[in-house]
């Protein structure tokens, strides 16, 4: 604006005659050059001093804190590589940030003493994430519940999902230590006793085995040759002793009806007999919901969400006693004490809505995952089918806690462990609600703290050689292998008071549903499809999708004497 209006006031203050209108013409051109250059000037140097400032002389001056990745365009930093594959980028940071600060340090000493796994930090779309990719460093996260929340990220969910601001608040806010229902000794409130009322129904013990023999009796009942061939749209061929289907859409199909028989009974397929459709194509989505898109750009996440609350709104005006003896333990539980804080019907579907995500997201995928390394590991495919057959009864599963026993299914176990390394792609977040100091560098208020489950998991030095393999060997041949399961750097359930307390009941409905299946059936990949690639673009809450487009078929047949 500046330069045609300086200009034409030069122009039209010359004395007439003095140029033509040609080199008049050349003289505006001249001067708009002139502006535009200097305001490119400008910016650049703006630019200059932004990145010198944050880049150079900010780190002089704060060197007890995180390192961060330099990048180019303030605000947005590195968001566009964070969306097409954050662990990618992540393992990219670490390179470059140790890789400047080793160069720094000028003896060959202070080199070889020199902390390759310091926290450093990065930038998304104006939000700083500090990443914390050593173990024990890691184990400083989890413990420390003051400085560092998990609440914040509930909290952004359930707002998201249409909680309003007055009822997260009363969820959130102390609750006296005798009130009545689930024991309250510290006065925690409602959104903090949640995880202990997860860890009630889902640790070893009674409350666990009720579910682990709904499951069991779901999946006897379930896993038929005729029930598959019947009640599976998707089956593209039959004949009476084998079918054919796409995996990832089984197994998706198959374990959200599992877990919401577990903890709804039959009552919320009645009401509506879509709610695991709906979800899964939710669930495919649900990175738009992570990166809080507008509505407008997420129809195909919001549609399918909607209809599930609506579903979970009638579901609770279902009259109890027609659900709640069908219902888990923690479903009911969590009814009445959100109705004792005045929680209104519409705010507990959204609450519970949450539950329903926690159960069902990463069994299906982690099912699929395993299926598929043990087709394309055949000797494993046949030891995890010897090793649980004594939990079998002739194709019926009786026992509930064999399979999960590591000491009586050792090649179980590291399958189990092997397949979530390989398919984990998690990472534990915290809101940093006071500056602290994690591995030697002090961690600035409002900023996120965040563990990458992948950097542990794929560390050599701890998990062994051949890291980018699926060899469930390593859990099993040395001590030290052995030893893995308690390792600060395994970590694909997160940690602290916050990590998964679903990790015993997952294991139970994955490795319970794939026995079943080998027990009962040959399953075979149709052809030789390339190994299915995993979806890095789209944030997960632990196991990763598969690429769209890479689901492939399988062939299941009848065993002899089997159903
Ligand atoms: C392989 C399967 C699973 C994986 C990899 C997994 C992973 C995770 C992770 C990474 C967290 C966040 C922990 C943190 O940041 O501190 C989490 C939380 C949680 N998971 Fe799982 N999970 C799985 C299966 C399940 C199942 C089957 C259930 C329920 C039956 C479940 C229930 C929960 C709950 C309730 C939380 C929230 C913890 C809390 O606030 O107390 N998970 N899970």
């Amino acid at each position: 604006m500046e330069g045609p209006n300086l200009s034409s006031t030069w122009l039209s203050s010359a004395p007439s005659g003095y140029a033509s209108p040609a080199s008049q013409r050349l003289l505006l051109l001249t001067e708009r050059h002139t502006s535009l250059s200097s305001t490119l000037l400008f910016i650049g140097l703006c630019w200059a001093i932004w990145r010198c400032w944050r880049f150079t002389l900010y780190p002089m001056f704060h060197p007890d804190e995180p390192k961060e990745l330099p990048y180019l365009i303030p605000f947005i930093g590195h968001g566009r590589a964070f969306f097409d594959d954050s662990n990618g980028l992540l393992v990219r940071a670490r390179q470059v940030v140790n890789w400047t600060m080793s160069c720094c340090l000028l003896t060959r000493t202070s080199r070889k003493h020199f902390a390759t796994n310091e926290p450093f930090a990065l930038t998304a779309f104006n939000h700083t994430f500090y990443a914390i990719t050593d173990a024990k460093q890691s184990a400083e996260v989890y413990k420390n519940t003051t400085a560092l929340s998990f609440e914040e990220f509930v909290q952004t969910l359930m707002r998201t999902n249409g909680n309003d601001e007055e009822t997260i608040k009363t969820i959130y806010s102390p609750l006296p230590t005798d009130k009545p229902g689930f024991p309250n000794p510290e006065g925690l409130s409602l959104g903090v006793l949640a995880q202990r009322m997860h860890v009630h129904q889902l640790h070893p013990g009674e409350n666990m085995v009720v579910l682990q023999k709904k499951a069991r009796d779901w999946i006897n009942t379930q896993l038929h040759f005729d029930s598959l061939a019947k009640q599976c749209g998707y089956v593209t061929s039959k004949s009476s002793d084998a079918i054919q289907l796409p995996l990832y859409e089984w197994t998706s199909d198959y374990f959200v009806r599992l877990g919401q028989y577990v903890y709804f009974g039959d009552v919320l397929d009645q009401i509506n007999p879509n709610y695991a459709t709906d979800y899964i194509v939710f669930d495919e989505v649900i990175w738009k919901m992570l990166y809080r898109y507008p509505s407008f750009l997420c129809r195909d996440m919001i549609m399918p969400r909607d209809r599930m609350m609506a579903s979970l709104r009638a579901y609770f005006q279902v009259p109890p006693a027609q659900r709640r003896d069908q219902a888990a333990w923690i479903i009911n539980a969590m009814e009445d004490e959100m109705r004792a804080i005045g929680v209104d019907d519409e705010n507990l579907a959204i609450v519970v809505f949450h539950l329903y995500f926690a159960i069902n997201t990463n069994a299906r995928k982690t099912s699929f995952w395993m299926l598929t390394h043990l087709m394309r590991n055949p000797a494993y495919l046949e030891a995890f089918r010897a090793e649980t057959a004594p939990a079998f009864c002739g194709d019926e599963l009786v026992d509930v806690t064999y399979i999960q026993d590591a000491a009586k299914c050792p090649q179980v176990d590291a399958i189990w462990h092997e397949t979530l390394r390989m398919s984990g792609w998690a990472a534990s977040v915290r809101l940093v609600t006071d500056d602290v100091v994690i591995g030697g560098k002090r961690m600035r208020q409002g900023n996120r703290a965040m563990v990458p489950h992948r950097l542990l998991h794929f560390d050599e030095d701890v998990f062994g050689e051949n890291i980018q393999d699926w060899r469930p060997e390593r859990w099993l041949d040395t001590e030290a292998g052995r030893k893995l399961p308690s390792s600060p750097s395994w970590r694909p359930f997160g940690g602290g008071k916050t990590k998964c307390s679903g990790r015993f009941l997952a294991k139970y409905f994955v490795t319970a549903f794939v026995a079943t299946i080998l027990r009962r059936f040959d399953i075979e990949m149709v052809g030789q499809p390339r190994m299915p690639k995993p979806d890095v673009g789209r944030p997960v809450l632990g196991i990763i999708s598969v690429k769209e487009g890479d689901d492939y078929m399988v062939t299941i047949t009848k065993r002899k004497g089997a159903n």
